[in-house]
């Protein structure tokens, strides 16, 4: 063993010699600015050297009901911390504290497979502020805030996730006492999912049809108790528990819930937009899907806090593990390369390492748009939610979708190790798999933005001069564009972007007005063309992504060090997405066949190019190794020793023969079985 941690170490340092920028400069570009870069370093340095919070055995090594009871731990004394934070420091917003610690970074360092916690701060808070009157949120907020009740956020059921419309779950007010009662007529109306449910909170959110005056007015969100405060014991009509072993996330206590006639006063109606007044009488707000506005509220924060973030966990590790791993020959004769040498293994790294740098910019705008939009609705203005619902759906499913892909491809670019728990790509992988089902299934999130876009397609002339930025290459459209010769620039390839999308859309559209034609009911005609729908939601949305992080790479304050990187991730990213599509490229933008070979050049070209920098590149996301928690993406390289130090934590390796030998073993050897 001797000398293999001076060699992997000393490979490494020589990558961050040869880089061309400043890693450090690039770091404060990602954070988002020097201030940040500090204020995320503090806090970092606040909950990381707190031994109460690091454990020793590692957690899959616990059974189910010590990982939770750990969780529990764990979880009350990191939020306590949190809120002494908040209680002493006035700098760090409450917001960026809970971005920090409940994003893909910081609390991973805790508990790395999920909190009981986080639905209470993600969903119960947000859905108060959006949908509560300023009484409630007074009220619940406050209790909720200061951790007086610990809460969550029940929609899904046994038998309806995605389709809500559907939700059996009844409540139906009784004017005599001025209740609702709530009911799960059925096992498939029973709740099933929500975080921390099971045995962590005391009240939730839960969103039930709502019944008045013998009318069904949809569904709606109603605060419930489901605890008793002092005991913990589930309240009279409450059957609740949690749903069992999943592929990851085992220590959020995701739960299930039904009711038997459970009554809540009628102020326990979330009603900022819709009302029942005492007698009963309802009172309609003005669009009935502001009662869905926590989802895209979690949609939104997905695409950077979980997407962009676990993948840059993920191309972390395997861009070092592939510095320091050394492997085959390249050339006869000569030491064996770092395997990051081959050509294909830079294909599996460095266009993931653009990804993530292209949902950054992405997730950015969202969030910016995502806050106007709010103050808009608070005024009444309700003109921009659905561009702000079509681009919040298809930036969490392709986003999702590709760090889920990518996060698998960086574990096999680590060979067998990477399918080592040490690794942490088993926790890193199924963290973020999830979130391509949870917060609403991908394939129904396309198929959302593709309702906006097919819609947007018809009214494209009659609309143009009022169109939003997302949408305006659709009224700019000329076939007659996709005729002009090719050119291997930055600004063609986001151009043939944009007629990719545009082109797709137009066909779709087209084939659905031919099947209505045909005698297809609109309804049949679209489930007829859903699979080219699904795709012309990801085309926009990778044209949206393209010139978003073109336009980024123009505007950021940066050297030209840092910006030459920037533009060369930029342009890997569109190469490698032209490429994988290339059939609709040659279709609907003037890419010609002859002209192909010269993009495959260029993708060689900059695979080459950000060869040198692609530890510093990923050393600039700069996570903390408790956070990446990986025995192969540490800093140091130290790759070996690490996976021996891990696998001597098997609670098998603490003796040299296991009981096992003598009861069964040694009996069964022996024929004596
Ligand atoms: C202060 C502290 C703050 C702290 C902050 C801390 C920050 C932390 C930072 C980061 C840490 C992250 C940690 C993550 C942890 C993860 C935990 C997550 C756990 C996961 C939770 C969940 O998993 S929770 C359940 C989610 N479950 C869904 O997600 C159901 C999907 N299912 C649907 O969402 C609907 O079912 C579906 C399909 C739309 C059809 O709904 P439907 O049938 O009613 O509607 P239709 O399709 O008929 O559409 C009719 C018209 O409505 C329009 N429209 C539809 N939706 C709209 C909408 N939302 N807004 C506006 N408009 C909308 C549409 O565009 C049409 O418009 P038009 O008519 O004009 O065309
Ligand atoms: C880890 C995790 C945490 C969760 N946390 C919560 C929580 O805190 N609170 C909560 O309420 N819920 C929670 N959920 C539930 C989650 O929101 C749902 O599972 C999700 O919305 C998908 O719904 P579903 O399970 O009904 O899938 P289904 O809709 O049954 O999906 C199954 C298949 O059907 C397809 N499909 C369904 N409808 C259509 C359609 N219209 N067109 C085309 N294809 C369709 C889908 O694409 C998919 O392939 C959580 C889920 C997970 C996995």
């Amino acid at each position: 063993m001797v000398g293999i941690s001076d060699k992997c170490t000393e490979d490494i340092a020589r990558e961050r010699k040869k880089c061309s920028f400043s890693s450090t400069e690039l770091t404060h570009f990602w954070d988002g600015g020097v201030e940040l870069t500090k204020r995320r370093k503090l806090l970092e340095n606040y909950f990381l050297s707190d031994p109460e919070l690091k454990s020793s055995v590692p957690l899959e090594y616990l059974s189910h009901k010590e990982k939770y009871e750990r969780s529990i731990k764990l979880s009350c004394l990191f939020f306590k911390k949190i809120s002494n934070w908040l209680e002493h420091n006035d700098t760090i917003s409450a917001m960026e504290v809970y971005q920090s610690v409940l994003g893909g970074s910081l609390g991973s360092a805790v508990l790395k497979d999920g909190f009981p916690f986080a639905v209470h701060y993600v969903m119960f808070i947000p859905t108060i502020i959006g949908q509560g009157t300023m009484a409630q949120q007074a009220h619940w907020i406050s209790r909720a805030w200061n951790l007086e009740i610990m809460c969550t956020y029940a929609q899904t059921e046994l038998g309806h996730g995605t389709f809500i419309r559907g939700l059996e779950t009844t409540s139906t007010y009784d004017p005599d006492t001025e209740e609702f009662v709530l009911h799960s007529p059925t096992l498939t109306s029973y709740k099933w999912w929500p975080g921390g449910l099971g045995h962590t909170c005391n009240y939730a959110v839960v969103l039930a049809q709502l019944y008045t005056k013998g009318q069904c007015h949809g569904i709606h969100p109603f605060v419930v108790q489901l605890r008793d405060e002092e005991t913990w014991m589930p309240l009279p009509g409450i059957k609740i528990g949690e749903i069992g072993c999943k592929l990851g996330f085992n220590t959020v206590n995701n739960g299930y819930l039904g009711f038997d006639h459970v009554r809540i006063p009628r102020d326990r109606l979330l009603m900022k937009n819709n009302k029942v007044l005492k007698d009963g009488t309802y009172v309609k707000s003005q669009n009935d899907k502001l009662t869905y506005g926590t989802m895209i509220f979690v949609r939104v924060i997905v695409v950077r806090g979980v997407a962009a973030s676990n993948l840059a966990k993920a191309v972390t590790i395997a861009t070092r593990y592939s510095a320091v791993r050394r492997q085959s020959e390249l050339k006869p004769g000569e030491p064996e390369p770092q395997i990051m040498e081959f050509q294909t293994q830079q294909y599996k790294l460095f266009p993931a390492i653009a990804t993530v740098f292209a949902i950054k910019s992405s997730a950015t705008w969202l969030w910016d748009v995502y806050n106007s939009v709010t103050k808009d609705l608070d005024q009444g203005d309700l003109d921009k939610l659905p561009e702000l619902h079509a681009m919040a759906c298809c930036l969490k499913a392709i986003s999702t979708s590709d760090a889920n892909q990518m996060i698998e491809t960086c574990r096999f670019a680590c060979g067998g190790h990477g399918y080592m728990t040490s690794s942490n790509f088993p926790t890193i992988y199924s963290s973020l798999t999830a979130a391509v089902t949870y917060e609403g299934e991908n394939t129904v999130l396309l198929l959302q933005t593709a309702r906006y876009l097919v819609k947007a397609w018809s009214q494209r002339d009659v609309t143009s001069a009022t169109i939003t930025a997302t949408l305006k290459y659709l009224s700019d459209f000329r076939p007659s564009d996709i005729y002009q010769p090719w050119s291997l620039t930055m600004s063609n390839l986001a151009e043939a972007f944009r007629l990719v999308a545009a082109g797709k859309i137009k066909y779709c559209s087209e084939h659905i007005d031919y099947l209505i034609q045909k005698g297809y009911t609109s309804e049949d005609a679209w489930n007829a063309t859903s699979i080219q729908l699904t795709q012309i939601a990801e085309a926009h949305c990778r044209a949206f992504i393209v010139d978003t992080f073109v336009k980024e790479t123009e505007v950021a304050v940066v050297s030209e060090p840092v910006r030459k990187v920037l533009v060369q991730l930029c342009e890997l990213y569109s190469v490698y997405w032209l490429l994988k599509n290339v059939g609709d490229f040659l279709v609907y933008s003037h890419l010609k066949i002859s002209d192909v070979d010269a993009v495959n050049e260029r993708l060689a070209e900059l695979l080459a190019a950000i060869r040198p920098n692609a530890v510093g590149i990923v050393d600039s996301f700069d996570f903390h190794d408790d956070i990446l928690d990986s025995a192969l993406g540490a800093y140091d390289g130290r790759v070996y020793e690490r996976i021996f130090e891990a696998a001597n934590k098997s609670p098998l390796n603490a003796e040299p023969v296991n009981e096992s030998f003598h009861k069964y073993l040694k009996p069964f050897l022996k024929g004596q079985m």
